[in-house]
C-alpha cells in the first residue's frame, strides 16, 4: 500500500451529549417511540462473555483479547475503555454498518467520547449535539426527582456536569446546545437539528 492519502466516506453520525439528568435518554425514547425504525445505536465491540440471550453482532460484537488489541493497532476505535476486567470500544466501522442499513446513527456519549469522536473527524462526519439542563438547581432537582441515584452518585454527576458545561462553553464545541426547560419545545428543537443533518447530507445525492 502507498501512504498516499485515500478519500474516505465518512458516514453520519448524530453525536448527543449533556450532563446525566440533562434528558438525553428522555429525548430519545421519544424519538425512537415516534420513528421506530429510523434511528440505530452502533454496535460496540466488547471482551466481555455474552450473557445468555445476548446475539453477537446484534447486542455486542463478541470477540478476543487478542482480537481486540489488533482493532487497537489498526486504529479501528473510536473510543475504547475497559471497564470490570473486560474491554468495549465504539468503532468507525460500527457507525457505518449504522448507515449501510438506511438508518441515522446516534451516539449518546459523555465529554470524553465526544472528544474521541473530535479526533476521528476524518473518518466520521459527526454533528455534536449538546443538551443542557436549565440550571444547575434545576439539574439537581431533577436527578433527585428520577429517584434513581443515592447522594454520592448525585453528587459525581453534579461535578461532572459543571465540567461539561464548561465545555459546551468553548467555541465550536458543539454544532447545537439546547437548554431542556420545556420538554415538547426541546424536543421539536432536537427532531429538526437531527433531520436537518440528515437532509443536509443526503439532500443532493
Ligand atoms: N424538560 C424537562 N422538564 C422536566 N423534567 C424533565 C425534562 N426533561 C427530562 N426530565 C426528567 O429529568 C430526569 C432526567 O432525564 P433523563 O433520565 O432523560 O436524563 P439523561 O440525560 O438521559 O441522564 P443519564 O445520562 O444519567 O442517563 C428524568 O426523570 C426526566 O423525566
Amino acid at each position: 500500500m502507498s501512504n498516499v492519502p485515500q478519500s474516505v466516506y465518512r458516514p453520519l453520525v448524530i453525536v448527543v451529549s449533556g450532563p446525566s439528568g440533562s434528558g438525553k435518554s428522555t429525548l430519545l425514547n421519544r424519538l425512537f417511540e415516534e420513528y421506530p425504525n429510523k434511528f440505530g445505536f452502533s454496535v460496540s465491540h466488547t471482551t466481555r462473555k455474552p450473557r445468555p440471550g445476548e446475539e453477537d453482532g446484534k447486542n455486542y460484537h463478541f470477540i478476543t483479547r487478542d482480537q481486540f488489541n489488533q482493532l487497537i493497532k489498526e486504529n479501528a476505535f473510536i473510543e475504547h475503555a475497559e471497564f470490570s476486567g473486560n474491554l468495549y470500544g465504539t468503532s468507525v466501522k460500527a457507525v457505518r454498518d449504522v448507515e449501510d442499513t438506511g438508518k441515522i446513527c446516534i451516539l449518546d456519549i459523555e465529554l470524553n467520547g465526544v472528544k474521541a469522536v473530535k479526533q476521528k473527524q476524518d473518518e466520521l462526519d459527526a454533528r455534536f449535539l449538546f443538551i443542557s439542563p436549565p440550571s444547575l438547581k434545576v439539574l439537581e432537582e431533577r436527578l433527585r426527582g428520577r429517584g434513581t441515584e443515592n447522594e454520592e452518585s448525585i453528587k459525581a454527576r453534579l461535578d461532572q456536569a459543571n465540567e461539561e458545561l464548561a465545555y459546551s462553553q468553548q467555541e465550536g464545541a458543539h454544532d447545537l446546545i439546547i437548554v431542556n426547560d420545556d420538554l415538547d419545545k426541546t424536543y421539536q428543537t432536537f427532531k429538526n437539528f437531527i433531520f436537518d443533518s440528515y437532509d443536509r447530507k443526503f439532500a443532493d445525492v
